[in-house]
């Protein structure tokens, strides 16, 4: 690596092998799919709403008429199946996997479509849970996909490091909430997709507000939001508010997240469509 590596590859015209070395841990997918634009989206800690967020942005983009996939490899925790109330199980074919399909037509993959009970747990480690994102990239059929959306697990650990080194990342959207961004946590995950030569398409504040249903008054429950400030401190344009939203919850648990609006997403759905 030269002394002067900024970790920009993408921008910088240095002859080096950083660049060739980064490239390398890229995996192929296989020859039946292809996919257009992968945007992993991420968080610093976990349930802060970011499958929510995850469902919310593939819906926006599907139905703007794009073909959109979810790869969930948040493998110890997969909330997605349930959020769109899919109950079959993914089947084989010719040796490979095929991806089922939400009520939207978004190609979803996610470890509860191919284990026998939802509720069994993952007990496996590191590498191992890393293997499986690989091969859900490489092994499922993603036929013509315009976005795929990559639910990843929270935090800069082994299986985000993966999906950074393995696939061909657009760009990533964090999820915070407002208490947690003061925190370094959201820091640290910015900061690994600045190494990793990955832009951030956009923040996200999810719970940032309750708006209360009789007054319209709008109450922080969790602290000021700092949302903008973040934004304006890391240079990223598109952000958003999330506020707690009890029917938001209640449509996850009953399998309906596409029946939500999305009209909190729309700045960042128009970045991501114009990546
Ligand atoms: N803004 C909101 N209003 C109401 N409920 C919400 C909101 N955001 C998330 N929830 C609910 O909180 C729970 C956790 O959300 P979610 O699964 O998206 O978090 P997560 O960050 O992906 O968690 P993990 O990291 O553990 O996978 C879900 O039941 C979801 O429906």
């Amino acid at each position: 690596m030269s002394e002067n590596c900024k970790q920009q590859c993408s921008t910088c015209s240095e002859n080096c092998d950083e660049r060739d070395k980064k490239q390398s841990f890229l995996v192929e997918t296989n020859e039946l799919s292809n996919v257009k634009k992968v945007i992993g989206i991420v968080s610093g800690k976990g349930g802060v709403g970011k499958s929510l967020v995850t469902s919310l942005l593939a819906a926006g983009i599907c139905k703007r008429g794009y073909h959109t996939a979810i790869l969930d490899a948040d493998i110890t925790g997969p909330s997605i199946p349930k959020a769109f109330g899919i109950k079959e199980k993914a089947m084989g074919m010719n040796n490979r996997l095929l991806p089922v399909k939400s009520q939207l037509g978004i190609d979803i993959m996610s470890l509860n479509l191919i284990v026998e009970n939802e509720t069994d747990p993952a007990i496996w480690r590191g590498p191992i849970i890393a293997d499986i994102v690989r091969q859900f990239w490489a092994e499922v059929i993603w036929e013509d996909v315009d976005y795929m959306f990559v639910d990843m697990p929270p935090g800069t650990g082994d299986v985000p490091l993966t999906v950074f080194q393995s696939l061909p990342l657009s760009g990533i959207v964090v999820v915070t909430s407002p208490q947690e961004l003061v925190s370094m946590i959201v820091e640290k995950a910015v900061n690994m997709a600045g190494m990793m030569n990955v832009p951030v398409i956009g923040f996200v504040e999810n719970m940032s507000y309750f708006k209360c249903p009789d007054c319209d008054r709008e109450y922080s429950i969790f602290g000021e939001s700092k949302i903008e400030e973040m934004a304006q401190k890391h240079n990223v344009e598109a952000f958003a508010k999330i506020p707690i939203e009890p029917s938001m919850a209640q449509a996850c648990d009953n399998g309906k997240i596409e029946t939500v609006e999305e009209k909190w997403l729309e700045l960042i759905l128009n970045k991501i469509e114009k990546l």
